[in-house]
């Protein structure tokens, strides 16, 4: 049976709301999910801004980042904090700043692809931006001895960077935008939000959702199972 109570669900984070909603306006990039949101209004802004106060992560750490590379990690930022559909890979986290979080959400082959390659040139220190930045600035600078470099050296593949960058957030797939396989951090909403049916995919099909034909075992009494 469907884990019903995956859909349509917002994670308990730093700025999600309680539950989804629809928001009558969200900002530029994060407009596909008006009709129901996870975000308000002031947070889809805030996802635009170079130094938010979201998270006063910057995405200049080593310098300005160019901008078809930035508007990946805008549309990273809408999905996180705006989709209702990343129930089935909803986890509780070890962070300070959040009790839950998103593990191996699997991504389009397509927009890994893109966010790879628009990126390949900008430059970085970091392979994780969730640990180990030196704060004393009240922003994220660089630690002590790590480098900066392009992209293309510190994530060699495109599944390094969709993978690495938010501690496994995501999955780097083989599915493609449009097979109700993946979840796609852009889509056209004239066309509905195509991660509706992902969810329900994988709310069904979970590993962990149906028990495996071993745990039937489990109900032998254990009288019965010392005769073997
Ligand atoms: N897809 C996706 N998944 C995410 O989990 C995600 N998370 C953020 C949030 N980003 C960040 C980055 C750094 C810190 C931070 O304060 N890091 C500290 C450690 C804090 C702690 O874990 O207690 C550091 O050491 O740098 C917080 C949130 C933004 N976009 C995301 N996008």
């Amino acid at each position: 049976a469907a884990k019903e109570s995956v859909l349509n669900i917002c994670m308990d984070a730093k700025h999600h709301k309680t539950r989804p909603g629809p928001e009558g306006k969200l900002y530029q990039q994060c407009a596909l999910w008006k009709d129901n949101a996870c975000c308000t209004a002031n947070t889809s802004t805030e996802a635009h801004q170079d130094q938010s106060y979201l998270y006063n992560f910057n995405w200049n750490h080593c310098g300005v980042m160019p901008a078809k590379c930035k508007q990946h990690f805008i549309q990273d930022t809408c999905l996180y904090e705006c989709s209702p559909n990343l129930g089935p890979w909803i986890q509780q986290a070890d962070n300070s700043w959040r009790r839950e979080r998103i593990l191996h959400v699997p991504l389009c082959k397509e927009d890994c692809e893109q966010w790879w390659e628009d990126c390949k040139d900008a430059i970085t220190c970091k392979e994780n931006w969730h640990k180990g930045w030196n704060w004393t600035a009240g922003t994220n600078r660089c630690p002590r001895g790590s480098m900066c470099q392009p992209f293309r050296y510190v994530f060699p593949r495109p599944a390094d960077l969709c993978e690495k960058i938010w501690s496994n957030s995501y999955k780097y797939t083989q599915e493609h935008r449009g097979s109700g396989r993946c979840i796609q951090m852009w889509f056209d909403p004239a066309n509905g939000n195509p991660n509706v049916a992902v969810a329900k995919y994988y709310a069904q099909n979970r590993a962990d959702a149906s028990p495996a034909p071993w745990a039937a075992l489990l109900l032998l009494p254990p009288a019965l199972l010392a005769l073997f």
